[in-house]
């Protein structure tokens, strides 16, 4: 079954419990979060006081997308603060495996993203103990950017190294997904779709159902 995982980063933040609802009575199965430290990436966005508030609003799945330098400075905190599933940039830790067995550890589960530069070979090792891939196909830091065209190739690449060695590891995309082209990334082999500025600019929960109709 594919996901449809929201950003709230583009939400309106000054009604976000709101927002948060909406997107789950329309029936997103995730909440994606992106954590901005204004170092990895240029802008700062909000951590886990935020987070810990939304909990309260919703049961979703809640998926972290940590954009920090050295995650693994905090990752017990964005566990108490409530997230399911915290990925990390491979290209944010020094020790990756460590990074990941530390999230697992804790019994909530891992996920490694790349940046659009970054190869895919820089995580042929840690593949089998992740749960989920995380593919941006923008550059990370803000919302409402184009979608990078060879990120298509990239999911397609991933999903074959996936499937050669038996495994069942999730792939999430998160950049530039619209109503127009999440059809060609699940093609691709993604199955857990972000999308922030398509969600939130206008009717979220209509905006919501079509992305779940596309997704079918
Ligand atoms: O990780 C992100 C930015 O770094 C966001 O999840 C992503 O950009 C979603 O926003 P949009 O769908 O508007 O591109
Ligand atoms: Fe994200």
């Amino acid at each position: 079954m594919n996901i449809l995982a929201p950003s709230i980063l583009s939400a309106d933040f000054s009604k976000l419990g709101e927002e948060v609802k909406a997107i789950d009575e329309a029936g997103a199965q995730y909440v994606h979060i992106d954590v901005m430290d204004g170092l990895f990436v240029p802008s700062i966005s909000y951590g886990m006081p935020v987070i810990k508030s939304i909990r309260k609003c919703t049961d979703r799945f809640f998926d972290a997308h940590l954009m920090i330098e050295a995650p693994e400075r905090y990752i017990k905190d964005f566990y108490e603060a409530g997230c399911d599933l915290i990925t990390v940039h491979q290209e944010a830790t020094t020790h990756l495996d460590r990074t990941i067995h530390q999230i697992k550890e804790l019994g909530i589960k891992a996920g490694v993203a790349l940046n659009p530069a970054t190869p895919l070979e820089t995580i042929k090792y840690v593949l089998p103990i992740v749960d989920m891939v995380l593919i941006m196909s923008v550059n990370p830091g803000f919302g409402g950017q184009k979608y990078i065209d060879y990120s298509t190739k990239k999911i397609r690449q991933l999903k074959e190294m996936i499937d050669d060695r038996g495994l069942s590891t999730d792939i999430e995309v998160d950049g530039g997904i619209n109503t127009n082209n999440v059809k060609e990334v699940i093609k691709a082999g993604a199955n857990v779709i972000v999308a922030g500025s398509a969600v939130f600019k206008g009717d979220n929960r209509a905006n919501v159902k079509e992305f779940l109709e596309l997704m079918k």
